[in-house]
């Protein structure tokens, strides 16, 4: 293991000023190892105690929870490792390209040069406390950006300022807008030659839709960037050693009204200028303060306002503070970080309705969970409100259960600080929970829950439940699946555990049994989120499986209104059971109903079953719809009508919810399979795009537009069904010479057309 950092003595000193403070260092490995892991990353001194109590007691005005959130390779990790750097929590300072960053901790990631798990760091800057979560930008992992962005209350979205807004940013950005998270962004690679400042502002006001507020401007560009000029403070920061090896952590700053080069003088109070008219457009208070006490002079304003009022425009979601600088030349990073403390939302300052009512009592919610060989499942919780402590039982609403919780962790990327409590705008690493799934609420217990419904009701009429659960996860489809299997069949039982643990790490991962075949099928969000299930399994728990080849997950519905009586005939032991169940089937429109089908119960039917049989019915439609007539994949678009149901003395509900089949009425409305379309974006040097294009028209893409970048490569937007993409990383890397990268995004399910359907049945049926 090779070591970085300080020294064996001060890991001694630091170990023991943590004990002292109440704070203890753990790990899932014995605590040599352990302490050999925190001196590869971290640099908390004794010296650094101080702040090191804030660990355990932050100001809830001085927590800022936040996400760094991208497409691909705009630097997140990058920009995430000097933030630790110069935060003063890591010595050194890590490179992805030599995969040694903190948050990049997983042997796949430090392997690939990309992040795949959003990873959670603890850091201090100045007088705040930053919780900072590193999203994954590879659409794959999408429910890692939505999980954390759900607990998150503020974020800061990374470009690559030569190519602007990119597909996963718009994805991502669209995710931050539905959970009303402000944001900031911040024009990395500003070192590019290519890189443009305007060209991004213009493609974050185009593509995003939102209001742009520049609170810098950049100090030369390319190769000569050198720094920034703050609006806010009017003030120069030059970052001067041009070379990789100087670690950024000095620059030097200087009035506006003292710099030399009178050109860039004129440009940042004309910038500035416009920066105060668009605030005071936006924000009534700052309007009127400038009316009034600066009529003469909107220049005089002092920079504590306009950095108020540009607060609350931020908060407000009215713009979006953009900041520019270079992560990996380290400059501009130092500005980013005040402008997270100084813009972004503290917990309080975020508008929670369903908090209140638990008052000082524990509420949290689970929003992922990672499974430690030693210490089993360990549960990330943000605390919503009260206090959380180790050695407690705490009540689980969603499963309604009680679990105990035996230690409580700060999170520090795969290192955790052990501690003895934590309160409301926090986030924490609980373990113990064995129960516990990503989107569970959890509560000090049962009574508090019934309490704060209690408060809830009175307060409005709402359905008592759920009142006072947060709002889960939402966890999306997953387009692609594939049979795996073990080596031998007595590694069967290992397999099973291995994938039960890595789908509650992962709930965008499903596992199903095949019920014809009765194989183990993988269904993932992409190839390389199959991948790296499959190497997980491999190295985390020591199994060599086989993956059958990728299949894509279709779809089916019906085209036309149909109804069928069935009855269904099955003796169980010496009991028979036998029901016969009239019902319709009609096509609806599926955008509407979010994809799910209906079922419903004529009239006069209702009045004549009982709760339980309507029940059994229900279970039993619902149960068809896991498995259309045509290939046996998932129904869509369908509402169900029950018009009569008849059963024969001693039938079983239980029976009636297995036998129901909606087979008949739906192959008579006829079948139709639906496929996954993608949004495709290809970046490919005009050189290679009419190959691309040409390989795209053989595959049934659609091509919507192709623009240009500011760095003269070209971008295809084009939708194209997910079954013609099998294998496209290879094939695009040999048209375009390994010039050119893709990003697939589900667009929406389709109907295909009635020639592919055949070949595809004839082919699943063995005839092709
Ligand atoms: N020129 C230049 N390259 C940069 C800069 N920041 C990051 N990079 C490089 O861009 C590549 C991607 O950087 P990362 O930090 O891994 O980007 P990311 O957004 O975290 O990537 P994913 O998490 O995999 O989506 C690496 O090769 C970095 O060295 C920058 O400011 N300038």
């Amino acid at each position: 293991m090779r070591l970085r950092g300080t020294g064996t003595y001060s890991m001694m000193i630091w170990g023991r000023h943590l004990l002292k403070h109440g704070i203890q260092i753990c790990s899932s490995r014995a605590s040599c190892q352990m302490s050999c892991q925190m001196k590869r990353y971290y640099s908390f001194l004794p010296d650094n105690v101080k702040s090191l109590r804030m660990v355990a007691n932050p100001d809830i005005s001085k927590i800022r929870n936040i996400g760094i959130m991208a497409h691909i390779d705009a630097g997140k990790t990058t920009t995430t490792e000097r933030m630790l750097f110069y935060s003063g929590f890591t010595r050194t300072l890590g490179d992805v390209d030599d995969g040694d960053t903190v948050t990049d901790f997983m042997v796949q990631e430090r392997e690939r040069g990309i992040t795949i798990q959003s990873a959670t760091v603890t850091f201090d800057w100045k007088t705040h406390r930053i919780n900072l979560i590193d999203t994954p930008g590879h659409v794959d992992f999408t429910l890692e950006v939505e999980r954390a962005l759900r607990v998150l209350d503020g974020a800061v979205a990374v470009f690559d300022a030569s190519a602007g807004v990119e597909a996963q940013t718009l994805t991502v950005w669209r995710q931050a807008e539905k959970h009303h998270i402000p944001c900031i962004c911040f024009l990395n690679k500003m070192d590019k030659p290519t890189a443009s400042f305007s060209f991004s502002i213009e493609s974050i006001r185009q593509k995003l839709k939102t209001n742009p507020l520049l609170l810098q401007i950049p100090v030369g560009i390319g190769r000569n960037f050198t720094g920034v000029i703050d609006l806010v403070s009017s003030q120069q920061m030059i970052w001067k050693a041009a070379s990789r090896e100087d670690d950024g952590r000095v620059f030097e700053t200087k009035p506006l009204s003292q710099v030399e080069n009178s050109d860039l003088v004129v440009e940042a109070e004309e910038a500035r200028a416009a920066l105060i008219e668009q605030v005071a457009d936006l924000d009534d208070e700052f309007a009127d303060l400038l009316l009034t006490n600066f009529s003469d002079n909107f220049d005089a304003i002092p920079s504590i306002k306009l950095q108020e009022a540009v607060r609350r425009v931020t908060l407000a979601q009215k713009a979006v503070p953009v900041l520019c600088g270079s992560s990996l030349r380290n400059k501009g990073v130092q500005p980013l970080l005040d402008a997270i403390t100084a813009y972004l939302p503290a917990p309080d300052e975020r508008h929670n309705d369903l908090i209140r009512w638990y008052k000082d009592d524990l509420c949290a919610l689970a929003f992922k969970v990672v499974h430690d060989k030693q210490r089993g499942p360990l549960v990330f919780l943000r605390i919503y409100s009260g206090t959380m402590k180790p050695q407690t039982a705490v009540h689980n609403i969603n499963r309604n259960n009680v679990e105990r919780m035996s230690r409580l962790l700060v999170p520090f990327a795969d290192q955790h600080v052990e501690i003895t409590s934590l309160a409301a705008g926090n986030i924490a690493l609980a373990v113990g929970l064995k129960q516990t799934v990503t989107g569970d609420t959890i509560v000090s217990s049962k009574a508090s829950a019934a309490a704060a419904a209690r408060r809830a009701n009175r307060d409005q009429a709402m359905e008592t439940k759920a009142s006072v659960i947060l709002s889960g996860v939402e966890v999306p489809e997953p387009v692609f699946f594939c049979s795996i299997e073990p080596p031998t069949m007595a590694k069967q039982a290992d397999l099973e555990n291995a994938l039960d643990c890595l789908q509650r790490e992962d709930p965008s991962l499903k596992v199903r049994v095949d019920p014809d075949s009765g194989q183990t099928i993988l269904c993932g969000m992409g190839e390389l989120h199959i991948e790296i299930i499959h190497d997980r399994i491999r190295r985390e728990y020591g199994i060599e499986t086989h993956l059958g080849p990728l299949q894509v997950a279709y779809r089916e519905t019906i085209l036309n209104h149909a109804s069928a009586t069935e009855t269904l005939d099955r003796t169980v032991g010496d009991r028979r059971h036998v029901v016969t169940v009239t019902l319709a089937v009609h096509p609806v429109d599926d955008s509407s109903s979010g994809n799910s089908c209906d079922v419903m119960f004529e009239e006069e039917t209702e009045r004549q079953m009982s709760a339980e049989m309507k029940d059994a019915v229900d279970n039993g439609v619902q149960s068809s719809y896991f498995q259309g007539p045509l290939l046996g994949y998932p129904v869509q678009g369908v509402a169900t009508a029950i018009q009569s149901v008849r059963l024969e003395p001693g039938t079983s509900l239980a029976m009636v919810s297995a036998l129901l089949s909606l087979a008949q009425a739906m192959k008579q409305a006829g079948g139709q399979i639906l496929e996954p379309v993608m949004s495709l974006e290809v970046t490919v040097w005009e050189a290679h795009l009419s190959s691309v294009l040409g390989d795209l028209a053989q595959r049934r893409g659609a091509i919507k537009d192709i623009q240009s970048r500011n760095d003269a490569m070209k971008l295809v937007l084009a939708t194209v069904p997910l079954a013609e993409m099998m294998g496209y990383s290879t094939i695009l890397r040999t048209l375009s010479s390994g010039n050119a990268t893709f990003s697939l995004q589900l667009d929406s399910y389709e109907a295909m057309n009635p020639q592919h359907q055949k070949s595809l049945i004839q082919k699943v049926a063995g005839l092709a």
